[in-house]
């Protein structure tokens, strides 16, 4: 995902404020430690006119000690002012990055599934550790250090004007360079920076891929050829970056030319100067000094000044993000739902996905379901016809693009999300698993209970059991084992079952289960379905079927094709009744008798 930035650089960077605001009385506090460390190592030069002109000249030793002491002082007194900067700025800029962080954090977890569908976990992973760590790096360092050295040289520019003059007008005009290729190079750099940290976030997706999927790479021995990729990735993020390193040799190359050109040129006007009486050897000498003290903030802008641009590329990837509109959430003033009696309707719904090409039909088409309370309804319909997709409109993981969905006659849009998500609970075909004990994993949904009393014990217990999950407390450490990373420890059976159980624990009036069972040997099968029905007495349920054993457990099967449901009826109406559902029946797998 390659994007150009629009934003000028300062309103890139202003939109950090509402994260800095709060840190703002340490970072004054911190930038006035800079100043005074700045004041400190300018009066030196100041110090040492005086000395050349004073004691020096006229051989007072006794102030010659107290102007050396007095140099030690200014010296330390820099240390102590740049320390208590360093101090006064870190941990409110920790604290900056943390809750930029934080924020992005929740922001991903608002933001719907369709967002997700459209952006590369590497680069929402990319923008939310390197990006977000550079800005706060910038925030620390490149941005204090920028007005500090800024400071620094206007300072030392008036000090010089303050002597004479000419001198102060040499040094300006030597300077006036720096300017102009700083401009230059934000235009160049900008993008190369930009090319560069989309580039770093798709190479962050192929590793991410690679070690998702090491399973199937080793299996089909396809190693080199993701090696192959990644390089190919590699290279061009190194293309870029060395296109970036020589954007900043030439600025660097400009940034060391100017001092030591504005230094060459001051002091042929110092020499006329003083050989013309116009300013005295100390202040000659002086100006040798500062120029010294002025050096190091000269040469650093070039560095601070690509900081800076890297840092605004950074603000601009993570407040895409941030900017980014989260299509599904709770309506204005949403009505709440303390119960459910759970009736699911679906009213002339139509849904298609964002990336669906124009002309073509919508993958919903004007469906229309109802599901009684208690009711639980099979789903059948040939591969890609939709089913899984319309097991997440109810819940509204997506919004249907036309028509309703209602929870006991209310159009979910209307309701709290937290209300919906609580009466429905879905299963997914795929079991997701998150690094946590089987027991967290269970009672995901169940925020209400006390974990470790025995309410939540019973629900966990129960749960498992409907899922046939007893295996969990056989594990080493029975039902608080850590599940790895997406559950790959576990076989495919025993995360389905898991998954299941969690959404049994959840306990909702509305069970939509995506042929959950798929995993598992028959008998297991029989098992798992023999103890849900007692839970799918009393719940409404909506089960993909993808096996005669699942429509078997249905009061009624649904039967989806063009994007409708075509027919409704119990297994044996439509076997009676539909040539197509007797087609259907047939390709579903074997395994159980009809
Ligand atoms: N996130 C998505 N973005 C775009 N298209 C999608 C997305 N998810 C699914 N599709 C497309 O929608 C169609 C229906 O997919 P869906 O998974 O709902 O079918 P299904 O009936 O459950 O299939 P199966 O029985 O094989 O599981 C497919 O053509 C699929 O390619």
């Amino acid at each position: 995902m390659t994007t150009s930035s629009s934003q000028s650089l300062p309103r890139s960077l202003a939109r950090l404020w509402p994260f800095v605001k709060p840190a703002m009385p340490r970072v004054i506090a911190g930038l006035c430690a800079a100043m005074l460390a700045t004041a400190a190592s300018l009066a030196i030069p100041l110090l040492l006119q005086w000395v050349v002109d004073g004691p020096l000249t006229s051989g007072n030793r006794q102030a010659l000690v107290w102007a050396t002491l007095g140099v030690l002082a200014l010296g330390i007194a820099e240390a102590a002012f740049i320390f208590l900067r360093r101090t006064l700025v870190l941990r409110p800029m920790t604290e900056v990055e943390f809750e930029i962080r934080q924020s992005f954090y929740e922001r991903l977890q608002r933001l719907s599934v369709s967002f997700h569908d459209r952006w590369q976990s590497g680069q929402l992973l990319s923008r939310m550790m390197q990006d977000i760590g550079r800005i706060r790096r910038w925030l620390t360092f490149g941005a204090i250090m920028l007005f500090v050295n800024l400071l620094t040289m206007l300072a030392g520019i008036a000090l010089l004007f303050r002597w004479h003059w000419a001198l102060g007008v040499v040094f300006f005009l030597c300077s006036l360079p720096i300017w102009i290729v700083g401009y230059r190079f934000e235009q160049k750099y900008g993008t190369l920076s930009r090319t560069s940290q989309d580039q770093a976030g798709d190479l962050a997706t192929s590793v991410e891929e690679s070690v998702h999927g090491i399973r199937v790479l080793k299996a089909f021995g396809r190693g080199g050829h993701a090696l192959g990729q990644f390089r190919l990735k590699a290279e061009s993020l190194r293309g870029t970056e060395m296109r970036k390193a020589r954007e900043v040799g030439v600025m660097w190359f400009a940034y060391d030319m100017v001092p030591a050109m504005a230094l060459g040129l001051c002091l042929l006007t110092g020499i006329v100067l003083v050989s013309l009486d116009h300013i005295t050897v100390g202040e000659l000498f002086a100006f040798f000094a500062l120029a010294a003290a002025l050096r190091w903030p000269m040469n650093s802008l070039g560095f601070l000044f690509s900081f800076m641009i890297d840092a605004r590329t950074s603000v601009d990837r993570v407040f895409e993000v941030f900017d980014t509109e989260i299509e599904i959430a709770d309506p204005p003033s949403p009505r709440t739902a303390d119960h459910s009696r759970g009736e699911l309707a679906f009213r002339n719904v139509s849904f298609r996905f964002q990336d669906a090409r124009s002309g073509e039909r919508d993958l919903v088409d004007g469906l229309d379901l109802v599901l009684r309370p208690g009711e639980t309804m099979a789903l059948v319909g040939a591969t890609g016809s939709g089913k899984t997709t319309l097991t997440t409109l109810p819940t509204r993981l997506y919004d249907v693009t036309g028509g309703a969905v209602e929870l006991d006659g209310v159009d979910v849009r209307e309701l709290k999300l937290e209300d919906l998500r609580r009466h429905i609970g879905i299963a997914f075909e795929e079991p997701i698993l998150f690094s946590a004990s089987v027991r967290e994993n269970v009672l995901l949904g169940r925020e209400d209970l006390e974990p470790g009393s025995p309410e939540a014990e019973r629900v966990l217990r129960e749960a498992l059991e409907v899922a046939q999950a007893g295996f969990a407390y056989e594990l080493p450490e029975g039902v608080d084992t850590p599940v790895s990373e997406e559950g790959l420890s576990l076989s495919g059976g025993q995360r389905q079952r898991l998954a299941l159980a969690r959404v049994v624990a959840a306990a909702p009036s509305v069970l939509v289960l995506d042929d959950p069972l798929s995993a598992l040997d028959v008998d297991t099968e029989a098992m798992v379905e023999q103890a849900l029905r007692r839970v799918l007495a009393t719940t409404t349920a909506l089960i993909v079927a993808h096996r005669p054993s699942t429509v078997a457990m249905a009061d009624r099967v649904a039967v989806l094709r063009d994007g409708r449901v075509v027919e409704v009826g119990t297994h044996s109406e439509l076997l009676k009744s539909s040539e197509h559902y007797r087609f259907l029946f047939s390709t579903l797998e074997e395994g159980v008798d009809s």
